[in-house]
């Protein structure tokens, strides 16, 4: 429905040229496409609907600047900047209080609204599907399209749903789940599709929550994630900055009851899962399909059935140093990161710190913590959570991707085992040679606490 209300013109059989509502930018993509959009001598249509941050590239160290530690990034912040204001384009700049991760602060801003079309050259765009807005990753090319035009070209995507009922458990979180589908469903288990999360259990998940599963989408290599806006999507929305008020509002809010999709539509693929199946997970190899129950221990190429081929299998295992068969509970780990798009919002510091509280990462262990947006980060110290990361030895970061994703500045180094709250553990991720394990919040915090990998429902030897 949203995405045939959004129709401007059917180029043929598979593709539509959509209208665009919002297009977001970031210093890594976005000035470069304002860069050769100026040079082909086109304008940006409408930049009231563009807004731009800087969160890639940036430096997350206290007290930073235009100088970063990738060599060449102060060229992106400066290109960024200098498009952002030639165009007359919002730009959440290096010491605004708005600034942080895209995807973070569109929601945090009321960009991102039920029903709306909305794009960003950045993979994990589909975090901001959890709205109900049709919102997907694009190329710098496509970006400077939509900027001329503010359309763009699309293969219409087949429709999936995945239904997860029940409730889950105990130290079990939205990452977790995330983690078991794409273990389930493989990395590319919705190429061409776009996923509907619904169901009971996603119904009772909170707006930050909501966005870390529609984040990790991108790891079933979907074209879009989507949840119907509910009564906790209004109520995350009303008063935003961005969002419609007053009469506005209201008119809006009567629109987006109408938006959800009726229960007997028809999907190409419908996939169930159970809430009460998920156990905490973490990944043991590198890609996030790679993922496996915390107290399970690694698989065997055989027990994979094929899910991963055995070349692909032995160097996964190579690079992470593990073992068939291994149990991952209870191995050393050097660092601890928790950050990134997927869980770096304040109800995921929030949750990290109830563990860390009055307690110290293992001795010699790099703990970080990168809020995702400059106001999660003051919301945080408002609340004293800064004081409980750092006097559990994490550093307490500024805003931004940070390790996430190596920018090719900061890393932790060659053969560094690090738990991390990110979506994606590929080769060098997180910089040449490091080893990341994917987990949630609590994961990371108890496992920082104990210098290896640990159950967040069990902390110092006793049930949490
Ligand atoms: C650098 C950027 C374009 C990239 C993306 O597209 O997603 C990054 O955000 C990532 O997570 O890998
Ligand atoms: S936090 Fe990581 S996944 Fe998210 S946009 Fe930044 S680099 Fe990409």
């Amino acid at each position: 429905m949203l995405w045939e209300e959004h129709v401007v013109v059917s180029l043929d059989s598979d593709t539509d040229l959509l209208a665009i509502d919002r297009l977001m930018l970031h210093e890594r993509t976005g000035g470069v496409a304002l860069k050769s959009l100026d040079e082909a001598g086109r304008n940006v249509l409408a930049p009231g609907q563009v807004f731009a941050t800087m969160d890639h590239i940036v430096d997350t160290f206290p007290g930073r600047s235009d100088k970063t530690l990738m060599p060449t990034g102060t060229a992106f912040l400066t290109a960024m900047r200098e498009g952002a204001h030639r165009h007359g384009i919002t730009l959440f700049d290096l010491h605004d209080a708005r600034q942080g991760i895209v995807h973070v602060i569109s929601p945090e801003q009321g960009i991102v609204l039920p029903g709306v079309t909305l794009v960003c050259p950045d993979s994990h765009t589909c975090t901001q599907g959890a709205f109900g807005a049709l919102a997907w990753g694009i190329g710098s090319t496509e970006a400077e399209h939509a900027l001329a035009t503010m359309t763009l070209r699309a293969e219409r995507p087949l429709d999936m749903r995945i239904t997860i009922d029940g409730a889950l458990g105990r130290g079990v979180t939205a990452k977790d789940l995330a983690l078991q589908i794409i273990s389930r469903l493989g990395s590319g288990g919705a190429k061409g599709y776009i996923v509907e999360f619904a169901g009971s259990a996603v119904r009772g998940l909170d707006m930050e929550a909501r966005m870390t599963l529609c984040n990790m989408a991108t790891e079933l290599a979907a074209f879009g994630a989507i949840i119907a806006p509910d009564e906790v999507t209004f109520a995350y929305l009303e008063g935003r900055p961005f969002a419609p008020a007053g009469a506005q509002w209201d008119a809006a809010l009567a629109a987006w009851r109408r938006l959800s999709s009726d229960d007997d539509a028809a999907f190409a693929v419908e996939h169930r899962f159970d809430a009460a199946d998920v156990a905490p997970m973490i990944s043991w190899g590198t890609s996030p399909q790679h993922a496996i129950p915390l107290n399970a221990t690694v698989p065997t190429a055989l027990s994979l059935q094929g899910s991963v081929g055995q070349a692909d299998y032995d160097r996964a295992l190579a690079y992470m140093a593990l073992s068939p068969d291994m149990p991952l509970l209870g191995l050393p780990i050097d660092a601890a990161f928790i950050g990134s798009c997927t869980n770096s919002r304040i109800s995921d510091l929030r949750r990290a710190a109830t563990i860390l509280k009055g307690r110290r990462v293992a001795p010699g262990l790099r703990a970080i913590c990168v809020p995702g947006s400059t106001q999660v980060k003051a919301a945080a110290e408002a609340e004293g959570l800064d004081r409980i990361f750092r006097d559990a030895g994490f550093e307490w970061r500024e805003a931004g991707c940070s390790m996430c994703f190596f920018a090719g500045g900061e890393s932790f180094g060659a053969q560094q085992r690090v738990v991390s709250s990110t979506n994606r553990n590929f080769e060098s991720r997180q910089g040449p040679g490091t080893r990341t394990h994917l987990a949630s919040p609590e994961t990371v915090a108890a496992s920082a606490i104990a210098g290896r990998i640990a159950d967040p429902r069990v902390i110092d030897g006793t049930e949490a």
